[in-house]
């Protein structure tokens, strides 16, 4: 055989491993603890009563103001005054707690992932042994095997599914494993994989301090579960938005500005002030590459508000910065916003409610026979500085599939 017949057969059979055209979107569900909700303008006082710290009483007005600055109405927690009761160490970050941490969200967040998923499973309509891959995303991994075995059990998921666990990528973790899951099914013809993120406060939640009331103000539980596969499509799968194009982008020298790190008294974390103003200054630069490699020279016609947005709601102000940067009208970041009121920042779990919401609100428009946008994009990020970036195509109407 020749070198060029060879280099043919092997090209053929190499596009016949590929899937066809974009991986898509083709389910999505989310899930919240059943532990407590608390709204936002409860928490303070809350939150200082279970945790003994009334006496504290600047750092009370202090969470009080910041509360009412975040833009959340309530948030869901699977930790309970019981639990506490139970655990007066998670009070106290210097008495030795991960252990009885681990063990709590060890079964809780693969259990959290379980809803969400067998909500998208549902929805997607083929049995969970379909699944190839799992990717599996979440900041309260901390044991071996982890929380992506465990939910391959839950849902009883093949022998042979490729389980992949990221861990501590923070509030970019869904924005990645969403990008990860669109590499997958584009090399891995048939592939059909199944995105978790689940998210857990408990792992990080302390007494008040000087440096941790942003956090507490900010933070919830909740999970997000995506089926993401390429074509060519079975009966019945029908794709909610084709994700075209995704790019990672760090910004250089940005370490010290959001981390994490596991301690014996939990998992600490950091916010700096300047995050809202970082991103504010690179989100352009990361979208224009992104469409760039989407699009090509056509890139140049894109204007930003002709596209529907799914932006991982950080926080407030990094929603109200991207909007000033970008020119946005109001209402192009409103499911951004409507999870943000309506669960808090979730992490990496966030950005799949935001899409849900998104698909949600499209199907209503097209109710109403409203030209919806066609292109889209969505923003996640993270420690690193880190900017996931995603070009997403979607059917102009989305009951037409
Ligand atoms: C049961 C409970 C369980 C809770 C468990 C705890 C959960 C922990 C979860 C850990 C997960 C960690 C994940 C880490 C990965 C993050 C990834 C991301 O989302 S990336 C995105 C992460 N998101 C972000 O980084 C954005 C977070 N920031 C915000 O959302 C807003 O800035 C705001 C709501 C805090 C204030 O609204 P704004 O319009 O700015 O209002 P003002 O200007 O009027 O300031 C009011 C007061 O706030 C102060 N202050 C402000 N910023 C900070 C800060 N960073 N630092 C300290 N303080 C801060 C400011 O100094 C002032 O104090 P004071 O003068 O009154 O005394």
């Amino acid at each position: 055989m020749t070198t060029a017949k060879a280099g043919n057969i092997m090209h053929q059979s190499r596009s016949k491993e590929h899937g066809e055209g974009p991986a898509t979107v083709l389910a999505i569900g989310t899930a919240n603890p059943s532990g407590a909700i608390v709204p936002q303008d409860k928490f303070a006082d809350q939150f200082f009563r279970v945790t003994k710290s009334d006496h504290l009483t600047d750092l009370k007005e202090r969470l009080k103001r910041i509360c009412h600055k975040t833009g959340i109405e309530k948030r869901h927690f699977h930790l309970t005054e019981e639990i506490l009761l139970a655990h007066p160490e998670f009070l106290d970050r210097e008495l030795p707690s991960l252990d009885a941490r681990i063990d709590i969200v060890a079964t809780e967040v693969p259990k959290l992932a379980e809803s969400a998923a067998a909500k998208a499973i549902t929805e997607w309509g083929r049995p969970a042994t379909d699944i190839t891959h799992l990717v599996f995303s979440t900041y309260s991994a901390c044991r071996a095997p982890s929380a992506d075995l465990q939910l391959a059990s839950l849902l009883g998921l093949r022998h042979s599914v490729c389980r992949t666990i990221l861990s501590l990528h923070g509030c970019y973790g869904g924005g990645r494993a969403l990008h990860l899951a669109k590499e997958i099914a584009e090399n891995n013809r048939g592939a059909r994989v199944l995105v978790a993120c689940s998210e857990i406060t408990l792992a990080c939640f302390n007494g008040p301090d000087g440096s941790n009331l942003v956090g507490h103000a900010l933070f919830g539980d909740g999970a997000g579960a995506v089926i993401v596969g390429a074509g060519p499509l079975a009966a019945g799968e029908r794709p909610l938005f084709e994700m075209i194009s995704a790019t990672q982008t760090t910004i250089p020298g940005t370490e010290y500005a959001l981390g994490m790190q596991v301690t014996g008294g939990g998992i600490d974390f950091h916010l700096a002030i300047q995050v809202p103003m970082l991103l504010g200054q690179n989100v352009e630069r990361c979208l224009l590459d992104a469409f760039t490699s989407a699009l090509g020279d056509d890139a140049c016609d894109v204007t930003w508000n002709d596209l529907f947005w799914a932006v991982h709601p950080g926080g407030r102000p990094i929603l109200d910065k991207i909007e000033t940067v970008l020119k946005l009208e109001p209402e192009k970041l409103a499911a951004s916003r409507h999870v943000l009121r309506e669960y808090g920042n979730m992490s990496g779990a966030t950005i799949v409610f935001v899409l849900d919401e998104l698909r949600q609100h499209r199907e209503e428009e097209a109710d109403h026979d409203h030209r919806l946008p066609e292109w889209g994009a969505m923003l996640a990020f993270g420690p690193g500085i880190t900017i996931e970036t995603m070009v997403l195509h979607a059917p102009r109407n989305p009951k037409e599939n």
